[in-house]
């Protein structure tokens, strides 16, 4: 197999890896292709799909016709196969069941049971397997569940609308500062994550739905912070399809949802409680006060700052102080710029 021909499959299991992003919990997103090496011609295509079912490998071998073989074809995959029975059959298995000779992978698993280990498995049963590819986007595809992993919290996206004087709202209303373009964009993201989140006074000025629309399906967990439970249960939040979670310290109040009792204020605590309920990645939309205290403690992986550059508010609620971060991209939607950095040294 070629270098460039190598490149481009990892890359398309990268694609198909994400398909599922937001969607495999504290899982990694990791797709899968079964290739002729021969032909080159593409057999089948898998990826991990949910939290606790099979892994892309399997996906992609369960594709192909079960009265066809895929004895001598190649695996790529954007991770390395796993090689420990844990909710699922160990990968390595099925690849070796099933005569698969060559295996091309993306990145090592950072998994402290893994790095490497299936690798030398592998080779030592004869099948060939190139040493990892290591692209730069497979690296970011794999970036929430190292976070995961190694931090024992889950990843945290921000997202703040600002209007060109940098106010993002005022006391007692709620004020649109994104344009329908962006607002678009907005919903893509909450579709891509497993759980949304915001301060107590967002929660008790915007009554936010918290839900992804514009033709999205797959719905957030709305993640409440409500130290000492003065969210009235009339809010919408509490009556969406989706049971929400809610950080707390009061044992009184009777609205729906799932109790963390941690103190919200106590951030690396209720994160990493979070992440034990099995929450892998979230994205906080505001306010100003919960942002500067994520800022404080450096405790976020990507903002996403969306500036109108036509709307000036003349006063209120103030945006935070912004961090330096690296640069990711830059998007322009109208009178929108959107701003995304990622943190190069979060905790
Ligand atoms: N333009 C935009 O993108 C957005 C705009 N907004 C606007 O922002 C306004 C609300 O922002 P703001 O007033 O700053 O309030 P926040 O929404 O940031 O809520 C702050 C409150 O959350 C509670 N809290 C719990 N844990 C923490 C913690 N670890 N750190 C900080 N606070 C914590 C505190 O209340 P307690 O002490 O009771 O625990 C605190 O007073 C609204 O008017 C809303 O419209 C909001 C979101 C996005
Ligand atoms: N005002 C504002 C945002 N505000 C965020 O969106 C929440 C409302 O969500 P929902 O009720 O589901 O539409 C609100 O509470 C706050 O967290 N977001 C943006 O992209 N642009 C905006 O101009
Ligand atoms: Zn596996």
């Amino acid at each position: 197999m070629t270098d460039q021909y190598r490149k481009t499959i990892l890359r398309r299991c990268n694609e198909l890896a994400l398909r599922a992003r937001g969607k495999t919990s504290t899982n990694p997103n990791v797709g899968a292709i079964i290739l002729n090496p021969t032909t080159r011609k593409i057999r089948s295509e898998g990826w991990h799909q949910s939290f606790g079912g099979p892994h892309a490998e399997i996906n992609a071998i369960q594709g192909i016709h079960k009265k066809e073989s895929i004895k001598g074809n190649t695996i790529a995959v954007s991770l390395e196969p796993c090689n420990h029975s844990g909710k699922t059959p160990a990968c390595t298995r099925a690849i070796l069941e099933n005569k698969i000779t060559q295996v091309v992978i993306d990145q090592v698993d950072p998994d402290p049971r893994m790095q490497s280990q299936s690798l030398e498995l592998l080779r030592k049963q004869g099948v060939d397997v190139s040493p990892p590819l290591s692209s730069p986007e497979g690296d970011i595809v794999l970036q929430p569940f190292r976070i995961n992993l190694l931090k024992k919290r889950p990843y945290i996206r921000l997202k703040m609308a600002i209007s060109a004087d940098r106010f993002i709202g005022r006391k007692n209303e709620q004020v649109k500062i994104s344009n329908a373009l962006s607002n678009r964009w907005v919903h893509r993201i909450r579709n891509e994550t497993q759980a949304i989140m915001a301060g107590t006074n967002t929660l008790l000025n915007d009554n936010p739905q918290f839900t992804s629309r514009y033709g999205n399906e797959h719905q957030p967990i709305p993640i409440l912070l409500d130290r000492n439970g003065v969210l009235p249960s009339h809010l919408r939040v509490f009556h969406n399809r989706t049971r929400p979670i809610v950080v707390t310290l009061n044992k009184e109040s009777d609205y729906p949802g799932t109790r963390v009792y941690k103190d919200p204020h106590d951030l690396s605590a209720t994160f990493q409680s979070l992440y034990q309920h099995n929450i892998g990645s979230i994205l906080i939309e505001g306010g100003s006060t919960f942002f500067t205290s994520l800022f404080k403690e450096n405790l976020w992986d990507e903002l996403m700052i969306i500036q109108n550059s036509t709307l000036n508010l003349g006063s209120g609620i103030l945006a935070p102080e912004f961090p330096a971060g690296e640069s990711v991209q830059d998007i322009k939607l109208g009178s929108d710029n959107i701003r995304c950095i990622k943190n190069s040294k979060c905790r």
